[in-house]
Formats: structure tokens, C-alpha cells, sequence
């Protein structure tokens, strides 16, 4: 998806990003593409020279007075930060995007910041690479961007925010910062630790094992690859919330591992297949509520599958032909198998034009499997 970079900015004045990795360098090129004055800080001045050298911004000048801060640091220093911030711009907004809102605010509170002038913030987006150099202008399109402001805060800064969160191309929710933390406990941190903890079981798989791994693996595993210290304070940054969820997620496992170990000792044993089964749909109803795109409701979506030769610039051009038989591309999958020198491109569509698509794709060379 693309940002509509031509449309004119919410955002007036200038915005000073604070810490320019993933998180800040992509708004900031959002912001910046779209005629937003950015400022970049950041300690490291190679993740500073990075960010300005990919678009993102320009390096601070002595008479910067920044309207609005958006902290995109750490988490372990995002109170500190922000307080630094709020200092420094007596007249600005300040913000942040770290993945916890509550201990931060309390910190913010008990140092006796200016909460007028906070607006937490969270984007649900992200990656499992870090740094300016993963960062992309459209990272937050589309994807919702929580805000936790408080009773302290003042007319108009939340509001100035929400612009900032639009102009990035996201969707902005409010909620209070101990909601927050019970919420994303659930929807990312507990998720992070399965799939970290179900990836780690490959370490000593053997390698005719390893190399069996299919789309099925990958979806799982893809946020194993997170960046470790980040997540350790996350994590602890969310401790309680994160360990009840974990607490339920292990009774539901010793649920499942009983009815297993119940089949294996007996293999009629009466209800452990009943309780597989439940395991296994209790996942499908929680995954039917995960919403689809800006929020709605999951479309159910058309798959067709088409045979893309290993080569370079293949894929661009498969993109090119869904385009010219004027078909809108939902979503994207590719499948690499061991060993072969295709991979599989599985194209999401609405139903209505999946047909059409094949015929269209099929007419132009390409190989769309029945
Ligand atoms: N990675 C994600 O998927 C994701 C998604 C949503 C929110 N977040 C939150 O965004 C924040 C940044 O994460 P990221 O993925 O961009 O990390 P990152 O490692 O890519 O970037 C962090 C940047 O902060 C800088 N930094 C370190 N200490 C600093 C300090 N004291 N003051 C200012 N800058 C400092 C680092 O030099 C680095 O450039 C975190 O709070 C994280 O919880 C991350
Ligand atoms: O998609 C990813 O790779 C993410 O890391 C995204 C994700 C998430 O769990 O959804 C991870 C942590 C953030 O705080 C927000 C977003």
C-alpha cells in the first residue's frame, strides 16, 4: 500500500524525532514526504546520518523549535527521554511510540513531568529488523496507532498527535495506558514469546528436519527473528500482564499435551481426540477476530497461485501483469521450497476477480496451477 504523499499534511510546524531507528526514521519519512519539516536526534550519529541520508529529515539547527516530539528510543529510557523533551521544548507536545505505556507514565508522574504536554503513543506496526535502514514511509498505513492521554493533558495535544498518526497513514485508537498493556499483552507480547519459544525447538532439530520447514513454520516463526534486546525490555516492561497471559496459554498447552500423552498410553483413549480438536478450533475462533485491513473486518479473499521462476526482476513483473489485467492485489505470499527454482506466489484477491485474474495470468505465460 502507498501513502497519498500528494495530499497536504495535518501537521504544521516542526516535528523533532527522537531516535532514529525503525520506528522514527519510517514516520519521519512519512512525515518528511509529505512537506513536514522533520528534525532527526538520536545518540548514534551514524543511525542520525542514516535517517537523513534515506529522506528522513535534517540534523537539528540552533533555532529549532519543534511544535511537536515524537520519542521513538527504547523503552528502558523512554521516561528519561521524554522528560529530557519536555524540558527542552517548554511550548512542544511530546510523544512516544514504546510498546509500553504504563510503567513510562507512572515514571513520568512520580519525576513530576509536565503531563499536560504527554501524549503517549504506540503504533501497532512494525518489523523484526531494527535500524533507520528497515525503516519505510508506509510502515503505519493502514495499521492502528494507539494513544493513551490522560486527565492531565491538555485541549489540543491529543489532538495535535492523532494528526501526526494520520499523516503517517494509521489508524488512531484512544484507550488508557493500563488498557493498553493488558491489550497488547495478549495481540503482541504473549505472541512474541510463542513463536520465540516455538522457533527455539528448531536448535537442535536435525538438519533433514530443518529442512522439511513449510509456509506453515515460517508464518509461525517470522517474529523470531525480533531483536532480543528490545524484546527482554518489553517484556519486562509488561511483566505481570504478559505472565497471566502465559499462565493461560500454559494450562491450554497441559491440556493438550495430557490428551497426547493420554492417546499415546491408549490410542481409543475416550476424549483426548475431543480435546485436540478443541485446541485446534478454540485457535481458528480466536484467529477469525484478528481484523483485517484499516480495522474491518477480515475479507475472505481469493488465493491464486502462480509459479514464479527464481530469477531476478520475476516478481516485479507478475506484479506488472496483476496490474494490467486491473486487478487489485489484496496481499502478497511466497513460498520457496528447498532445493526448486520456482517459488510459489500466492496472490489474495477479492473472489470476484480471482478467475479472471488466472485467465488473465495464464494468457500471458504465466503458470497458474488448478
Ligand atoms: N520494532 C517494532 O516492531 C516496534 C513497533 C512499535 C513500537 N516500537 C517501539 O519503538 C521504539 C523504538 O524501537 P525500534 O524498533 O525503532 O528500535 P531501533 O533499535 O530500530 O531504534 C531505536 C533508536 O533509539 C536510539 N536510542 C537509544 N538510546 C536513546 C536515547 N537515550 N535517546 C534517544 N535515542 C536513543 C538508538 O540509537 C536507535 O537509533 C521502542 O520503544 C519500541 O518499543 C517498536
Ligand atoms: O510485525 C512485527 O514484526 C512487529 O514487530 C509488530 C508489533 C506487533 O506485535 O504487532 C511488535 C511490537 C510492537 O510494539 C508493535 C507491533
Amino acid at each position: 500500500m502507498t501513502l497519498d504523499a500528494s495530499a497536504p499534511a495535518r501537521t504544521t510546524g516542526t516535528v523533532r524525532v527522537v531516535g532514529t531507528g525503525l520506528l522514527g526514521t519510517s514516520a519521519a519519512l512519512a512525515l518528511h514526504q509529505r512537506g513536514v519539516d522533520v528534525v532527526l536526534a538520536d545518540p548514534s550519529p551514524t543511525a542520525m546520518a542514516l535517517a537523513r541520508d534515506l529522506g528522513a529529515g535534517r540534523f537539528p539547527g540552533p533555532d529549532d523549535d519543534p511544535r511537536l516530539v515524537l520519542v521513538a528510543c527504547p523503552p528502558d529510557v523512554v521516561a528519561d527521554v521524554v522528560a529530557a523533551e519536555l524540558a527542552s521544548h517548554p511550548s512542544a507536545v511530546v510523544t512516544d511510540v514504546a510498546s509500553v505505556k504504563n510503567g513510562p507514565l507512572l515514571t513520568l508522574r512520580a519525576a513530576g513531568a509536565d503531563l499536560s504536554r504527554y501524549v503517549g503513543g504506540h503504533p501497532m506496526a512494525g518489523r523484526e529488523r531494527h535500524g533507520a535502514v528497515a525503516a519505510r514511509s508506509d510502515l503505519f498505513a493502514g495499521r492502528p496507532w494507539v494513544l493513551t492521554s490522560t486527565a492531565e493533558t491538555r485541549p489540543g495535544a491529543l489532538e495535535l498527535v492523532r494528526d501526526l498518526a494520520v499523516d503517517c497513514g494509521a489508524a488512531v485508537v484512544t484507550m488508557g495506558a493500563e488498557e493498553h498493556d493488558a491489550a497488547v499483552a495478549v495481540v503482541s507480547h504473549a505472541p512474541q514469546v510463542a513463536a520465540s519459544l516455538v522457533a527455539a525447538r528448531l536448535r537442535e532439530a536435525s538438519e533433514p528436519a530443518v529442512a522439511l520447514a513449510g509456509q506453515g513454520l515460517r508464518d509461525v516463526t517470522r517474529i523470531a527473528a525480533s531483536d532480543p534486546a528490545l524484546w527482554a525490555q518489553i517484556l519486562a516492561g509488561n511483566a505481570a500482564e504478559v505472565a497471566d497471559v502465559l499462565a493461560e496459554l500454559r494450562a491450554d498447552l497441559d491440556e493438550v499435551i495430557g490428551a497426547l500423552r493420554a492417546l499415546t498410553a491408549d490410542p481409543a483413549a475416550p476424549g483426548a481426540r475431543g480435546r485436540l480438536a478443541r485446541a485446534i478450533a478454540d485457535g481458528g475462533s480466536g484467529r477469525d477476530r484478528i481484523p483485517g485491513k484499516h480495522g474491518s473486518a477480515p475479507a475472505a479473499y481469493a488465493t491464486v497461485v502462480v509459479v514464479v521462476p527464481d530469477q531476478p526482476g520475476e516478481l516485479a513483473r507478475l506484479l506488472g501483469d496483476v496490474s494490467a489485467a486491473g486487478v487489485n492485489l489484496e496481499d502478497l505470499r511466497l513460498e520457496h521450497s528447498a532445493g526448486q527454482r520456482v517459488a510459489l506466489a500466492a496472490v489474495d484477491v477479492l473472489p470476484a476477480a480471482a478467475e479472471h485474474l488466472a485467465t488473465a495470468l495464464r494468457a500471458g505465460g504465466w503458470t497458474v496451477p488448478l
